[in-house]
């Protein structure tokens, strides 16, 4: 795996438990790191499948039949296959290392500060004074930290919708992932929700590797590095995301991107 790449799909075909055929048939993607990567693609096409499968979420039910490979880039250098990782304490790290954001914001049913401090008391962190800088830094990166430090005891469902997903991005954050996946992350919020969450995610960028699904195709041409089409279960094309937008090579990526199906 080349050393840019956090993250290598390999021929990777999914099917869900008792379906009669695959909702991703023999994916290539490559996750570049310290980038943006969009997926995009019309309603049904097995975006949010192979988002999922990039942290295993799929496995929360069982019966989920994976082929092929996920390749994850670790920090000690060595690639590991996730989809031949099969104990339960494997599959937490994973999500600690690749987190996901969904479409809608779901805060825990606790307190802003016990919302960021809960992964990391299971990870192991008990000193006061370290939950507390540990907190206060996510909520920095989660751009939060001065509209909530005042209130960090109250309820996060108090918050409004865009700072639930601010929130849930900076406890995604605490956990210092490698990779975060979104889902939709701003197709539940106002415009003026989204800019904040869309700069956010360009920040992040800095730091993590961000793979994102989008209905949105502006928002993948203003945001992503890499974007890789996906049709009916396959992805047809994948390319720097200038190039998708103004010259893709495939007829399909084109009828897409100028509106002309989907
Ligand atoms: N739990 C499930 N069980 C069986 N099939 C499923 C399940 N979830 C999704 N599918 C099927 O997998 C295919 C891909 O769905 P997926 O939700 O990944 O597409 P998508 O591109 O993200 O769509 P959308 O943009 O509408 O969210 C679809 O044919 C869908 O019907």
């Amino acid at each position: 795996m080349d050393a840019n790449l956090m993250m290598e799909v390999k021929d990777f075909s999914f099917t869900y438990p008792n379906a009669p055929k695959p909702s991703l048939k023999h994916i290539n993607l490559r996750v570049v790191k310290n980038r943006i990567t969009a997926l995009i693609g019309p309603s049904g096409c097995g975006k949010s499948t192979l988002l999922r499968a990039m942290n295993r979420i799929h496995d929360l039910y069982p019966g989920c039949k994976y082929e092929g490979a996920i390749n994850l880039q670790c920090v000690d250098g060595s690639v590991k296959n996730i989809l031949e990782w099969t104990k339960e304490n494997d599959l937490i790290r994973l999500r600690q290392k690749v987190g996901m954001i969904f479409q809608k914001p779901t805060p825990f049913p606790m307190s802003i500060y016990d919302n960021i401090a809960y992964g990391l008391k299971l990870q192991g962190i008990r000193s006061k004074s370290e939950l507390d800088d540990r907190v206060e830094e996510a909520l920095r990166d989660g751009a939060l930290w001065n509209e909530v430090k005042d209130r960090l005891k109250d309820d996060a469902r108090g918050l409004s919708g865009g700072q639930q997903q601010r929130l849930c991005i900076a406890r995604s954050v605490a956990l210092r992932p490698d990779v975060i996946l979104f889902d939709e992350p701003t197709s539940a919020l106002d415009p003026i929700s989204t800019v904040a969450i869309e700069e956010m995610i360009m920040e992040l960028r800095e730091q993590y590797t961000i793979c994102i699904v989008t209905h949105n195709m502006q928002q993948a041409a203003r945001i992503s590095d890499y974007t890789a089409f996906m049709y009916l279960g396959e992805l047809i094309e994948y390319d720097e995301t200038d190039t998708i937008f103004t010259n893709p090579s495939q007829k399909q990526t084109e009828d897409y991107i100028t509106g002309r199906f989907g």
